[in-house]
């Protein structure tokens, strides 16, 4: 699929969602030209009359590119991949997409009464690509392939829905794909990960290493964020994640990367320097 304009965009920073971007790293087809495979064009989302969750939010993502999307709780990553999805449609903006679209919720739907081989084949179908039972094994799957899905365990579950999103071949999105594996499995949906070819969009609590992704951080749904870079960190991590308006903490070489709410920043950097740790950045 090829869309018209080019470009990463910045949009201006609105109060309620922060993004930053860095400049993609994804194929270009000519000097400054990057064909996306999905483009969320200054889109904004609300559920009902609640408050808005995202707001003027441009992202491309070119085939080939992996973005993982970072946030505290409630900022609104689950809703910025069902809108790339198209699972949910956004209340402002506009999303185009190539075709072949796998979503993988963060939880998989219960009561699916076929089974799992069953359950890959016709997804397989729908799409017009072969059915990849290899890659379910390939996860470590310890289940009976053809007992009901919503017989299986969850991790086993979790990685027959992985594989059916998996199976796409232009977008694939992710919502926590770890979440439910165990290490080496972990291991192994990384690489896939890495080598799909398709455009890539996913969160990750845990801060997998995904050599080549791309970070877009979404700030608080509601009052924004200060991202606090510390060196030093060594044991004072988990005091660090304790600490009052913490709301992520993930390690970066020997520091950390800690996101705080707006408020706490001037008590999380007086602690981190107590505990030891020194301080390389601080933004908001
Ligand atoms: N279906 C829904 N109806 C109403 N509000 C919703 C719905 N889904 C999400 N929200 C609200 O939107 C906001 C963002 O939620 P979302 O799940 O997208 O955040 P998140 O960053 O994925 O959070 P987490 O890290 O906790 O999974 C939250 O305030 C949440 O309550």
């Amino acid at each position: 699929m090829s869309l018209p304009h080019p470009s990463v965009r910045c949009p201006p920073t609105p109060n309620s969602t922060r993004v930053l971007y860095k400049p993609s790293t994804g194929p270009h087809l000519g000097p400054g030209i990057i064909t996306p495979v999905v483009r969320l064009d200054r889109i904004g989302k609300r559920y009902g009359r609640g408050p808005w969750v995202l707001r003027d939010l441009s992202l491309d993502v070119p085939r080939g590119e992996v973005v993982v999307l970072r946030g505290g709780n409630g900022s609104g990553k689950s809703t910025l991949l069902r809108v790339a999805a198209g699972v949910t449609a956004p209340t402002t903006g506009r999303v185009t997409r190539g075709a072949s679209v796998g979503y993988a919720p963060e939880r998989f739907p219960t009561g699916v009464r076929l089974s799992a081989r069953d359950y890959l084949r016709r997804l397989a179908a729908v799409r017009g690509v072969p059915a990849r039972w290899d890659l379910v094994e390939a996860l470590n799957f310890a289940g009976d392939p053809d007992a009901p899905m919503a017989t299986l365990s969850k991790g086993n579950a979790q990685k027959v829905a992985l594989v059916q999103a998996l199976q796409a071949t232009d977008l694939l999105v992710l919502d926590e794909p770890w979440a439910g594996l165990d290490a080496a499995t972990g291991a192994v949906l990384g690489e896939l990960v890495t080598s799909a070819g398709a455009a890539v969009l996913l969160t990750d609590h845990h801060g997998h290493e995904l050599p080549g992704a791309r970070e877009v951080h979404l700030g608080e749904a509601r009052g924004g964020v200060v991202v606090i870079e510390l060196d030093r960190v060594g044991e004072a991590f988990s005091l660090i994640e304790a600490l009052e308006g913490v709301s992520s903490v993930r390690s970066v070489g020997s520091g950390a990367r800690v996101e705080v709410r707006v408020g706490h920043s001037d008590g999380v950097l007086v602690e981190a320097l107590r505990l030891g740790c020194s301080v390389r950045s601080v933004r908001s």
